[in-house]
């Protein structure tokens, strides 16, 4: 028969990403999660523990050993780590220590079915979870000479049948060891998608006008054109250039000419409204699809924009007067695919050009000669 003793389990998820690639923050961050989630899943280890412990009619130094891992462990764990030169390597040795812990209470619980199932299998689950290579087998024969030991030291006795009160108070623990990781989980889950995200949207803007790159513009502008085909729906496609730039870069230095393309840019984005799809076309030209928009409204926004550059000072070159050409086009049947339809807008733009600078020109309809100049 064993001596009195008591104790909790190292019930403790661990927290996902904290294996060899996670981050040197994650890493320094670990001992504090992971304290968290062992400070509940000792406690709730000491439940099931404390029911066997009940039954047995165990002695003070049991119920001592069961409050001193069960309560004291995780928050002389998180000391361990916290004071340690490096908090990762300490984090991994206490985790270690949980299964040492749990193991030891096999024997103590006369191999009760439940717990001890449970004081073995989720510490293990643990070390799976925490993604730390190696960390798993390095816990095997610690585990297993804790086992051995507890038992020489207070016998091994097997009694195994979990009675109902030890299987209500086994459950807590495995529920919320699943609930926890289950948790873990989601919470890494949405933070890849967050991340995934933010890193598709960064691969598909420029980075000097914070507009769309021109491949994703195109297919957002192509889906825009089939969609206003299908529903008969007004749609205007504008081009920016910049006039004169290349002077710019040469008369003030291509830094000038990057904080040009930069004010452009931000002003073009304040200038939409959602929906509305603006990308950086080349060097120094911008292209806009308006959806659901009439020419005379898109003209209206895109005169408002023109106007608006004229207004931009830029520190590297101050006094420089900046414009915009624009050619707009609106969507037609016969605009086939997105190249008719920027093919049109290209050439009123060619026109404004052509027409002095600093306005907008409408690409004429499909049956008359001439682009409309409307500023
Ligand atoms: N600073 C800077 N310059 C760029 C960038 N991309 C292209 N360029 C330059 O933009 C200039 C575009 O010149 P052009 O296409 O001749 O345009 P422009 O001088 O505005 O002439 P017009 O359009 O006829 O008024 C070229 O000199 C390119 O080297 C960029 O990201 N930053």
């Amino acid at each position: 028969m064993q001596q009195p003793g008591g104790g909790a389990d190292g019930m403790a998820p661990t927290a996902p990403g904290k294996g060899a690639f996670a981050s040197a923050h994650t890493r320094d961050a670990l001992p504090r999660v992971i304290w968290r989630y062992r400070t509940a899943g000792m406690a709730f280890g000491a439940l099931a523990i404390a029911a066997v412990l009940v039954e047995q009619g165990a002695g003070p130094l049991r119920w001592a050993f069961c409050l001193a891992t069960g309560f004291a462990w995780p928050h002389i764990a998180w000391w361990l780590a916290r004071r340690s030169g490096s908090p990762f390597e300490a984090e991994q040795r206490n985790l270690v220590f949980d299964s040492v812990l749990a193991a030891a209470w096999v024997p103590l619980l006369h191999f009760n079915l439940l717990p001890s199932v449970l004081l073995l299998a989720l510490p293990a689950a643990d070390k799976i979870n925490s993604d730390v290579p190696g960390l798993l087998r390095r816990s095997v024969l610690p585990a297993l000479a804790a086992l051995l030991v507890a038992g020489l030291a207070a016998g091994f006795v097997f009694e195994p049948a979990s009675s109902i009160p030890v299987i209500l108070a086994s459950l807590p623990m495995l529920l919320v060891h699943t609930m926890m990781v289950s948790l873990q989980r989601v919470q890494l889950l949405r933070k890849l998608i967050l991340k995934n995200e933010a890193l598709g949207r960064l691969a598909q803007t420029d980075v000097v006008t914070g507009l769309a790159l021109r491949g994703h513009w195109e297919r957002e502008a192509a889906r825009l054109l089939e969609r206003a085909r299908a529903d008969a729906a007004p749609a205007v496609l504008a081009l920016v250039d910049v006039d004169g730039f290349k002077q710019v870069n040469d008369g003030h230095g291509h830094l000038a000419g990057d904080a040009l393309l930069r004010a452009a840019g931000a002003l073009l984005l304040r200038t939409l409204r959602p929906g509305d799809a603006a990308g950086r076309y080349g060097g120094d030209e911008f292209a806009v699809v308006f959806p659901d928009t009439t020419m005379a409204e898109a003209a209206r926004l895109a005169e408002a924009y023109r106007a608006a550059v004229q207004a931009i000072e830029l520190q590297q070159a101050p006094g420089l007067s900046l414009s915009v050409s624009i050619g707009l086009a609106e969507a037609r049947p016969d605009h086939g695919r997105i190249e008719d339809w920027i093919q049109a807008a290209d050439d009123a733009l060619y026109e404004a050009k052509r027409r002095g600078r600093n306005r907008l020109v409408v690409a004429a309809a499909a049956d008359a000669p001439q682009g409309d100049s409307i500023a």
